[in-house]
């Protein structure tokens, strides 16, 4: 049998060399028949169809998606059985990522099916490109027996992309990108923001509703194409400064894995300069503006009440914080927000942070627009358990209930909570750290009192840069209707 085998084996051998030879004296349009028919023959006895996935497409403008999933796919089966990888450092230089090198093959089973993965590499002569004379093209090939082509084209392939996918989501290290001061440009650091939902002093319903909510934006890219919308959604989040805006937003970013452009406007020079910006930020991303009423003077009219008079007058200051040199108009903000770039790349989305939501021009805000508005308040008790139990660890302690009366009582931030929660020394007794909050809540409710008299509070505690000097008069002018 081996010398068969052997027999067989130099006899191919022979007649490769000798066709190669002949080759040499056929006129071209004979040897393309020859070509043509040798094809021909090699298929109908060849019991296997072979699938290529590209890294680029033919207009090598983005990379293939499915190759992308293919190669999160292949990693493991890789590591584990290809003799030559390739190692990539990832995640910033924090670790090594392994894959399968050229001429590699590694084997996968479905449904009992076996099939066979092989990456290649190919050198192309291009005469595109001035730059690159010769270029690179890598590719998957996937091979499988014939009699299961249904199988594989109709649910493997799916599987294979669902579950790359879900790796690359899982893999994918999250960033924070910044927009410079004197040019309309991007530098990023990696984002590492511990904020999630689990640690979000948040009512569980309305936790669980945003939740909910992102769950089904992400799951929705047929729903948009067919009712012929930008893959795009907008979160105005509101509420006194230190209810816990940015950290809700950070919390979004790690629960989405979605990377943060952090625009402030205030540095953008013109619209121009703002599209640039936008149409520079990747799919998968959210494109967040902070204290959107400080940033540029977007509001739209006020009624002229006394309680708004009262802050427009504190207000004063806060356009000093306004960059005057910034051209960018609501209408350019708007165009940007629901314009063509956005329906350009996939999933984003757009997250506005204030102090003062009835202040906003309702143009900026409207449902559509802003399509969820979500207001972040006060600490409840609800929201005080998740604190303690992230600041101390404990799920009950017998102060709780004084707390959880006083809380019900006073308007007193997540931020300032957590003040008192953080241990003042090593190992700080959570009792103590409990009659530091109780005392600052007995304080507060005494002043609210106080304030009944009809003031506000003082001028003189104002923000040095005026963000949140009228919030601070919002809240004392609030306490003393209360
Ligand atoms: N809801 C919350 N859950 C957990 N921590 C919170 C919450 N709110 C505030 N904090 C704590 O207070 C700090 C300040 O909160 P954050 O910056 O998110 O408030 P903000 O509403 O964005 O304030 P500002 O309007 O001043 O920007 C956070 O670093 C976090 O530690």
């Amino acid at each position: 049998m081996k010398d068969m085998w052997t027999q067989l084996g130099s006899a191919l051998a022979s007649l490769f060399f000798v066709w190669t030879m002949l080759q040499r004296y056929f006129p071209p349009h004979l040897q393309l028949l020859i070509d043509r028919h040798f094809d021909k023959l090699a298929k109908y006895f060849d019991p296997n169809v072979q699938i290529t996935f590209h890294e680029f497409p033919s207009d090598r403008l983005q990379r293939n998606q499915a190759y992308t999933a293919i190669e999160h796919y292949l990693s493991s089966k890789s590591t584990e059985q290809a003799r030559r990888l390739r190692a990539d450092v990832v995640k910033n230089g924090q670790s090594i990522e392994l894959t399968m090198d050229e001429q590699e093959e590694v084997f996968d089973e479905f449904e009992g099916v076996r099939l066979y993965w092989s990456f290649r590499k190919l050198i192309i002569g291009s005469k595109e490109s001035s730059y690159n004379a010769n270029e690179e093209r890598r590719f998957y090939k996937l091979t499988f027996c014939k009699k299961y082509r249904e199988v594989i084209t109709g649910c493997y392939l799916k599987y294979v992309f669902d579950k790359g996918k879900a790796i690359e989501v899982g893999k994918k290290q999250v960033k924070l990108y910044t927009n410079a001061q004197h040019c309309p440009s991007w530098s990023h650091i990696v984002f590492e923001h511990p904020a999630s939902f689990e640690t979000l002093a948040m009512d569980p319903n309305k936790k669980k509703e945003i939740m909910e909510d992102l769950d089904t934006f992400r799951k929705s890219k047929d729903y948009y194409t067919r009712i012929g919308k930008a893959w795009k959604r907008g979160y105005l989040l509101y509420g006194p400064p230190g209810s816990g805006k940015s950290t809700l937003n950070a919390a979004i970013a790690n629960y989405m894995k979605y990377d943060i452009y952090d625009l402030e406007l205030t540095v953008v020079h013109s619209n121009t300069d703002l599209r640039k910006l936008l149409m520079h930020t990747s799919s998968q991303s959210i494109i967040a503006i902070e204290d959107i009423d400080c940033s540029l003077d977007l509001t739209g009219q006020r009624q002229n009440t006394r309680k708004e008079k009262d802050i427009a007058e504190v207000k004063g200051d806060q356009k000093d914080g306004i960059n005057k040199n910034s051209k960018v108009t609501l209408s350019g903000l708007l165009n940007f927000i629901d314009g063509i770039w956005s329906a350009s790349g996939g999933e984003r989305l757009v997250i506005f942070t204030t102090n003062y939501v009835e202040k906003l021009d309702q143009a900026l805000i409207r449902r559509g627009r802003m399509d969820k508005h979500i207001e972040l308040s006060y600490c409840h008790f609800e929201g005080f358990k998740v604190l303690a139990k992230n600041y101390m660890n404990i799920d009950s302690h017998p102060l709780f209930e004084t707390v959880g009366s006083l809380l019900g009582k006073t308007n007193m931030t997540p931020a300032d909570v957590t003040e008192h929660l953080m241990p003042k020394t090593m190992g700080e007794d959570v009792g103590i750290r409990l009659e530091s909050l109780i005392g600052d809540l007995r304080n507060k409710k005494a002043k609210v009192k106080t304030k009944g008299m009809g003031q506000g509070r003082s001028q003189t505690e104002k923000d040095p840069k005026g963000k949140k000097s009228s919030a601070k008069v919002d809240e004392g002018l609030k306490e003393a209707q209360d």
